[in-house]
């Protein structure tokens, strides 16, 4: 347990050695619609329902209901500690890395809810990947920070093709082909950006999870990143939290507004918020007169 769960996360999945259970109840988190959970459209692949976050008496988010649609953007929008990156920790319980979290409600992942005492989160968090907002390669080469997931999973495979396609659909191959044997620390922010995406990539999760993935990157590298979500987006579910409203209208199809107190304002088209949100809480967030 730590105070740090990105730290925790990177350890946890750099040690992880699976077991035969691990395994079963990944079977079942990806299980089908109709699993356990309620019914939902065909296109959710991510429910929350009435999902309550505190840390120790501080209430960080406040009855959470809300469906993510299958391979598109969906974008958490809102001022600094509206709840937004807890939320994303929801999905993959990266909150039960934080000591003084706790979670009530429910969290279903294609209808399996994924707060279920079967279910393992190390399993879950194959099945939804994580980008952070700075990058945080391993101290390994370029190939085996891809490589690496599948290796402790002793995932069967060709590896080199996986990298390869991993490296491709991160729009990084083209710069990196030539020197897979090299630091993953020796490229540029942008690119160790894009490393860490074809890390999260190739194990082949259903949903990417992406926090702030381009705040810390100059416009060039920003704009390459947003390329590629959008392209991702026809091969996985992504959610992103953004503080920059106009990427978030550049790339999301649906955007969630959070507001001061950890409530969910509005959730809609991303066309809708910004043109004609219903809440004039959102009209003046998304218009700068506040946040
Ligand atoms: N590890 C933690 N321990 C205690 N409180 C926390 C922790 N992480 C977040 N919080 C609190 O929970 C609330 C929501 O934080 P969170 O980081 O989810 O907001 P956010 O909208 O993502 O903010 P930002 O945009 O600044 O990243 C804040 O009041 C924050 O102080």
């Amino acid at each position: 347990m730590t105070d740090n769960p990105e730290q925790e996360y990177a350890s946890e999945e750099s040690t992880d050695d699976p077991t035969t259970d691990d395994m079963l109840v990944e079977t079942d988190v990806s299980g089908s619609v109709e699993s356990s959970g309620p019914t939902m459209q065909a296109n959710t692949v991510v429910r929350a329902e009435n999902v309550d976050v505190w840390y120790n008496d501080e209430q960080a988010l406040r009855d959470i209901s809300l469906d993510i649609p299958e391979n598109q953007v969906t974008a958490m929008i809102g001022p600094s500690g509206c709840g937004k990156s807890t939320f994303l920790r929801c999905i993959n319980r990266m909150n039960d890395l934080i000591d003084a979290a706790s979670v009530e409600g429910d969290l279903y992942l294609r209808g399996k809810n994924v707060y279920d005492d079967d279910v393992d989160p190390v399993a879950l968090r194959r099945r939804v990947g994580m980008v952070f907002q700075s990058a945080n390669p391993f101290p390994k080469s370029i190939y085996d920070n891809v490589a690496y997931g599948l290796k402790i999973q002793n995932k069967p495979g060709d590896y080199d093709e996986i990298v390869e396609e991993s490296l491709k659909r991160a729009a990084l191959w083209d710069e990196v082909n030539d020197r897979l044997d090299e630091s993953g620390l020796e490229l540029s922010g942008g690119q160790q950006q894009r490393l860490c995406i074809a890390r999260a990539i190739a194990p082949d999760p259903e949903v990417i999870l992406m926090d702030e993935p381009a705040s810390a990157l100059d416009p060039v590298a920003t704009s390459q990143i947003e390329d590629l979500i959008s392209e991702l987006a026809e091969e996985y579910t992504v959610v992103i939290v953004t503080h920059n409203m106009q990427q978030a209208a550049r790339i999301s199809n649906r955007t969630a507004v959070f507001l001061t107190g950890g409530e969910l304002v509005e959730f809609d088209d991303t066309e809708k918020i910004f043109e004609n949100p219903e809440s004039q809480r959102v009209e003046d967030y998304i218009t700068g007169k506040f946040g």
